[in-house]
């Protein structure tokens, strides 16, 4: 008999068929505790959960007991507790690398569209008001050889890295845990602690993933450490910045800019305030949104389900020690 697995995230027909293969598929809308109740049996037998968004927390578990593997749909991984699935020795695999330079595109083009004020002049074309010769109340900033500091040293800070050296000729700065010497090699970066890389950054462009530690790093205290020129980017997660506080600082010109693809209530709300600034350009997580990147995130996510279910797990697994 095949494994029982959940799935909580409509597939392409051809990978949706790749799962059916290998496994007895029950597909929901979601796993809120709503739809648990509805398809309980379900639940209860399943030994793969696939899928992306929402909490995959001790509760949820419980509803599992026969639960050996979750594979989720993206690289962050902050919905799910990892102590509760290694207690209960559940595999977590997720998706690396298959997103990395798409959402460092994402992220140089915040750069770009809020230096150079993309959106807001684009709306401001449409709109008539393009009457003769634009003047300095419509000019941007330079991104070209200015320094750009990235918050998150990782597998996307390293490729945006590699777009800001070769593609802009930026200085780089960065703070991660650990030395990054391919980053200092191959792009002359420099790590430095997080309040002089605040200091000296013309652009602050977070990577980081959401932890205990990077929940709130960004507040009033390190926004007020930035240039008043500089701009903030925040491909991360939304509550690695104080929201309230981001607002603030753009609000009485604390800060140039910022250009925002994740937010700390998502979907954001119509009515934030944040979303009325002129000077911030916002966009709906939309990192690694592109045909073909989501495409590789759901056929890797399948593999890898497939791989930890058959006791096969060589990469993409966030806990593979519980495996021992
Ligand atoms: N907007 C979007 O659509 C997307 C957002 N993301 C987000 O980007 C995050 C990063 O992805 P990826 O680059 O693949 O992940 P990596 O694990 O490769 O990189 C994470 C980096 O963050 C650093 N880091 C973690 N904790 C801290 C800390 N407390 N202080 C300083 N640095 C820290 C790590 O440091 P060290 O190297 O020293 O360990 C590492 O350099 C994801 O977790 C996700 O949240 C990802 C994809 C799409
Ligand atoms: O935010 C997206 C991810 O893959 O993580």
């Amino acid at each position: 008999m095949k494994p029982a697995v959940i799935l909580y995230k409509s597939l392409p027909d051809d990978l949706r068929a790749k799962l059916d293969d290998h496994f007895s598929v029950t597909e929901v809308k979601d796993v809120s505790p709503e739809t648990v109740k509805q398809h309980a049996e379900q639940f209860a037998s399943a030994q793969g959960l696939l899928g992306s968004g929402g909490k995959v927390d001790d509760e949820l578990l419980a509803a599992m007991p026969a639960l050996r593997a979750c594979s989720t749909v993206s690289v962050g991984y902050d919905n799910f507790d990892v102590d509760a699935l290694n207690q209960r020795h559940v595999l977590l695999m997720h998706t690396p690398t298959v997103l990395t330079e798409t959402v460092a595109d994402t992220m140089m083009a915040l750069v770009l569209s809020t230096a150079r004020r993309v959106p807001e002049l684009d709306k401001w074309v449409k709109a008539g008001q393009w009457q003769k010769s634009v003047g300095p109340a419509e000019f941007g900033i330079d991104v070209h050889h200015k320094t750009l500091g990235i918050l998150g040293m990782g597998r996307i800070g390293l490729a945006l890295a590699q777009r800001a050296h070769f593609g802009f000729g930026m200085n780089i700065l960065y703070n991660a845990r650990r030395q990054h010497e391919e980053a200092e090699s191959r792009f002359g970066a420099r790590a430095c602690d997080l309040e002089t890389l605040l200091k000296e950054s013309d652009f602050v462009c977070i990577s980081l993933p959401l932890t205990e530690q990077t929940h709130h790093m960004i507040g009033a205290a390190q926004l007020k450490l930035m240039k008043p020129s500089a701009i903030l980017i925040n491909a991360g997660r939304g509550p690695v910045v104080d929201e309230q506080a981001l607002t603030a600082a753009l609000k009485d010109g604390t800060l140039h800019a910022a250009g925002l693809d994740v937010f700390e209530v998502e979907p954001v709300p119509a009515d934030a305030e944040i979303l009325t600034l002129p000077n911030v350009v916002a966009l709906p997580h939309i990192g690694s949104a592109t045909h073909e990147t989501r495409y590789g995130m759901a056929r890797d996510a399948v593999d890898n389900l497939i791989a930890a279910l058959n006791g096969k797990v060589d990469k993409n697994c966030v806990n593979p020690q519980i495996q021992a």
